[in-house]
């Protein structure tokens, strides 16, 4: 289930960041050993009773001239409504109604997006309501009193955005054929790619019925199966700033992971792999997807006998939160080991909804258990006592034992080597979940 997508949207200074920070609270940091992105503040994700989504901040703006916020304001603007399924239009009572407002909310409401307009720093209700009673002016309906510092309002906020989700079986949900997310940093051959897969067997270019979203998908055929492939690298943004223009790469990579079954992060081996390859493919590592990095324009690097293993290494160490991930040098030029990846396509996706039997992985886990002792602390010995697989994309296992505590990241680790011996599980993470049974032994 791919979750929806809400984008805040307001001036600066309008408390964009300070509302982001609190819907967002301690989720911005859980992912320790993925670098960056969910410390910039780009997106984060937020549960709010049963609803999980992505928020995404579509901001940035250094505050200049008049023109130059109103200019930037309207591309975020159209950042959202290119993206997101509900969009916060964010202002604040302080500063009232300002020209900037007026234009934007036109903007969104030609967008036929659902908006929710939020009136944020109402750090006082009976002081400031009849300043927020200004903002029914904007046409885009009405306004919701907030406070992001002094977190009030919040509630009847977040119900009015969860109302305005897609309902949740949508025909994408029900289409099995996979959908394959083409991610990377600006010029690295995304869309040259895309051309290349789909090739003569192109069969419709076309918005997927389902999605609220404007992402343009393309279905293809290859060897008689069927792919969508979902396009990052259609929308052209006229940004100048080289920030903005890795925020909006960020921001396109989000949308489209969310979607998709199986992602390919396309990296340019002129450049070499680099920190914001690696802030790009922790997106695809966080949600659990099956990837595939794409070494691409391989036709264009002078190699001898060592370059694949040199360009393997240098990956696997500043990409080192994903050893599962596969690799494959490829041209999307000359079409260079395109078969291979359908064919790696085709396995990874296969991986990344693999169940196994408990059976069989308990005896893994105990002959593991038995060549490697667990980890002590204190006298104390930690005892596994049963595994189960719970779930699928990604491979979610439950593993039962007497402390938490004892149960070390290295010793999950191991585990995890030792069932990927067994399995496999080539180019998809797996999810280990801790539970204590104390009752037991
Ligand atoms: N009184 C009050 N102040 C707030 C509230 N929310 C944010 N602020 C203040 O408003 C200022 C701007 O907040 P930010 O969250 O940085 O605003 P922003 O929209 O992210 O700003 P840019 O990064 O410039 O786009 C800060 O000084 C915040 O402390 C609020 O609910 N009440
Ligand atoms: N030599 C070589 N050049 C390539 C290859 N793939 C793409 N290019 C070139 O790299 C440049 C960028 O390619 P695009 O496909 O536009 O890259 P993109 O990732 O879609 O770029 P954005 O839309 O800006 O994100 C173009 O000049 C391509 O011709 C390749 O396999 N080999």
């Amino acid at each position: 289930m791919s979750k929806p997508i809400v984008a805040v949207v307001g001036r600066p200074n309008v408390g964009k960041s300070t509302l982001f920070n609190t819907l967002a609270g301690e989720r911005i940091s859980i992912v320790q050993d993925t670098p960056g992105v969910t410390r910039d503040r780009i997106y984060a994700e937020v549960s709010w009773l049963n609803y999980n989504f992505t928020l995404i901040d579509t901001g940035g703006i250094e505050p200049d001239s008049k023109d130059v916020i109103l200019s930037q304001m309207r591309e975020q603007a159209q950042i959202a409504i290119d993206t997101a399924d509900v969009i916060m239009f964010l202002v604040d009572v302080r500063q009232g109604l300002q020209d900037a407002d007026g234009k934007v909310a036109d903007m969104l409401r030609r967008s036929n997006k659902p908006v929710v307009l939020v009136v944020n720093k109402v750090d006082d209700f009976d002081k400031y309501m009849p300043d927020v009673y200004e903002f029914y002016n904007l046409g885009i309906g009405e306004p919701f009193p907030v406070s992001a510092s002094s977190k009030l309002g919040l509630g009847d906020m977040l119900d009015e955005v969860v109302k305005h989700f897609p309902p949740e079986s949508n025909e994408e949900e029900e289409d099995d054929r996979p959908r394959v997310a083409i991610i990377g940093k600006p010029n690295v051959g995304k869309s040259s790619l895309v051309n290349k897969l789909a090739q003569k067997d192109r069969v419709i270019v076309s918005n997927i019925a389902g999605t609220t979203r404007d992402a343009i998908d393309t279905e293809i055929r290859y060897n008689g199966k069927d792919y969508i492939l979902i396009d990052t690298a259609g929308i052209r943004r006229k940004n100048k700033i080289k920030e903005e223009i890795e925020r909006f790469s960020i921001i396109r990579a989000v949308t489209a992971v969310e979607r998709a079954d199986v992602v390919l992060l396309v990296i340019d081996a002129t450049e070499g792999v680099t920190e914001q390859d690696a802030k790009i493919a922790g997106i695809a590592h966080e949600r659990g997807k099956g990837i595939i990095i794409c070494v691409n324009k391989w036709d264009a690097v002078e190699k001898n006998n060592d370059s694949v293993k040199e360009y393997t290494q240098k990956i696997r160490q500043i990409l080192s939160f994903m050893p599962y991930a596969e690799i494959l040098f490829i041209s999307a030029l000359t079409g260079q080991r395109l078969p291979k990846i359908f064919e790696t396509m085709d396995a990874v996706i296969e991986n990344n909804s693999m169940r196994v039997g408990t059976g069989v992985l308990n005896e893994i886990v105990a002959e593991a258990v038995a060549m490697q002792q667990p980890p002590t602390d204190k006298g104390k010995r930690l005892k596994i006592y049963y595994i189960t697989q719970v779930a699928v994309k990604p491979p979610t296992f439950v593993i039962f034992v007497n402390d938490k505590n004892l149960m070390h990241f290295s010793y999950t680790r191991y585990l995890e080597n030792r069932i990927r011996d067994t399995f496999g599980f080539a180019g998809t993470s797996l999810k280990f979940i801790v539970r204590e049974r104390k009752d037991e032994g």
